[in-house]
């Protein structure tokens, strides 16, 4: 069986763009309906969140604008003292005086960058609410138009956007409180979200196979050159997350690996005669120059999955087509603009562009981890934190990402489940962590 990816019935995770979010709005086609349950919504978060001090509502032209102009009537119900400022006449000083200042100057709508007079509104405002998104924010990328504010927290509706996990947006949010405001799910679905936000709710991990032995669990390879540590974390992690066998394949003499990893010190050909030695890790710590022959090598032997990360996607800078068929490529960001050139404001759209090209399942990795399918089918991670960031924590990755191909599941879901099962390795230990302590936990969080 192969262990796909799962679009929940529900729409659960699914991730709106803004353009997907005002077809929603078209075919729902009950405006005002949902502008109620979204001003009412934003109301009840703030009579929750905050105490009762002055609040300005600064509302812009469209829907958003409407949606806080509903919001400042519940709050006055409620005996709150508010007042509603239209963003073009509405005065900074005043704005610096509030207690509270409610963003609903732009939301999906933003359409070009903030002009003068409504970034010093924005920047004038203390302690700031955001309707949707900080206006300013592109709720597609996650990048500032211009300027957005800083929000204590952003109340959004029917589903969050692409924008509220992308840095540096998700900083600027806040803590995202998303509302149902009863937009029917019937909907959501014509729409045809194609952008998730990880969880373990889009993949199943294998289930251990009972009656099995070591190589019915799997195989994984993984070479070992110049800085054999690099794949000996991947190698640690593979073993881990339930690879039944892990070699090391060594060129030279390397030192003895920890007791359980098998070295095999064989030229590649000899190795790639064994049949059952179907999946790969090629490039941790594995040196440029030998990352490419070995890479090349791999590539004619027809069968085999193979992970490339690190020396393997360097010696394929400007020349990315040499990764064609390769199953998973795990760039950071430095990586990534060495093979396909420069990012840009769109991380999802650069991430698919490199899986189209490479037919590689692509994990752009960074605080906000991009996997992207060669068909387009997009994925946001959000739960690795900042201390994830340390050396060789990308090593672990590939060792696990290559484990979860070897029990059976398909790449997409592998790298979906690999990326979010490294993050909350990482939250469960903690700050201060090094890579080396991730395939211990990885061990009980990665059992099907
Ligand atoms: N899609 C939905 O299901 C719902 C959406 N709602 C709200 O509707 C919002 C989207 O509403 P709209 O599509 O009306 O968009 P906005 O309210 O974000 O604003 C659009 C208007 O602002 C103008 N504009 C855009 N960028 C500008 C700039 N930089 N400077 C000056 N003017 C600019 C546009 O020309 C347009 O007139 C959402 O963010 C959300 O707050 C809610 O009412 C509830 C339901
Ligand atoms: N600021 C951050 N917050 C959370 N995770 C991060 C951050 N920066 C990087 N990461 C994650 O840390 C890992 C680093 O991988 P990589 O850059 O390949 O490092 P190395 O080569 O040292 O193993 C990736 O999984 C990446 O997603
Ligand atoms: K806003």
């Amino acid at each position: 069986m192969a262990y796909s990816f799962e679009r929940p019935e529900s729409f659960t995770g699914a991730l709106l763009t803004p353009v997907q979010m005002a077809q929603a709005d078209a075919l729902a086609g009950d405006t005002a309906r949902l502008m109620e349950a979204a001003g009412r919504a934003i109301a009840r978060s703030i009579m929750r969140r905050c105490k009762k001090v002055p609040v300005l509502v600064l509302a812009g032209p469209g829907n958003n604008g409407g949606d806080g102009r509903v919001a400042a009537r519940y709050l006055a119900w409620e005996g709150w003292p508010v007042r509603v400022r239209d963003f073009r006449t509405a005065d900074p000083a005043e704005v610096a005086r509030a207690g509270l200042v409610v963003d609903a100057i732009f939301g999906a709508g933003l359409s070009r960058d903030l002009d003068e007079h409504t970034i010093s509104l924005l920047r004038a405002a203390k302690n700031l609410v955001a309707v949707d998104v900080p206006s300013g924010l592109d709720g597609a990328s996650g990048q500032v138009r211009g300027f957005a504010p800083q929000a204590a927290f952003t109340v959004t509706f029917v589903r969050k956007k692409p924008g509220h996990l992308l840095f540096p947006g998700r900083a600027l949010c806040g803590e995202v409180l998303l509302r149902d405001i009863g937009m029917p799910v019937s909907i959501i679905g014509r729409v045809g979200p194609d952008i998730w936000e990880n969880s373990p709710s889009l993949f199943t991990l294998p289930p251990r196979d009972t009656g099995g032995h070591k190589y019915t669990s799997g195989e994984v390879t993984i070479l070992s050159g110049t800085l054999p540590g690099a794949a000996r974390l991947a190698a640690m992690a593979a073993r881990r997350a339930g690879a039944g066998m892990v070699s090391l394949a060594a060129a030279d003499a390397s030192p003895l690996p920890e007791a359980g990893i098998i070295l095999r010190h064989d030229p590649l050909d000899r190795l790639l005669e064994d049949p059952r030695r179907l999946h790969w890790v090629v490039g941790p710590g594995l040196g440029v120059a030998a990352a490419g022959v070995a890479l090349a090598r791999l590539l004619q032997t027809p069968g085999l999955a193979i992970l490339a990360d690190a020396d393997a996607l360097t010696a394929c800078a400007g020349t990315p087509k040499k990764l064609r068929g390769v199953c998973v490529i795990t760039p950071h960001e430095g990586e990534f603009t060495r093979l396909f050139g420069t990012i840009g404001p769109d991380k999802i759209a650069a991430a698919r562009r490199a899986a189209a090209l490479t037919g590689a399942v692509t994990v752009l990795k960074g605080p906000d981890t991009v996997i992207a399918a060669p068909e387009g089918t997009a994925v946001i991670n959000a739960n690795a934190p900042p201390w994830l960031a340390t050396g060789g924590t990308g090593d672990v990755l590939s060792g696990l990402i290559a484990a979860l191909l070897t029990r059976g599941m398909a790449p997409f879901p592998a790298a979906c489940a690999g990326v979010w099962l490294h993050g909350a390795a990482a939250q469960e230990a903690g700050p201060g962590m090094l890579a080396e302590d991730l395939p211990s936990i990885l061990g009980h969080i990665t059992q099907g």
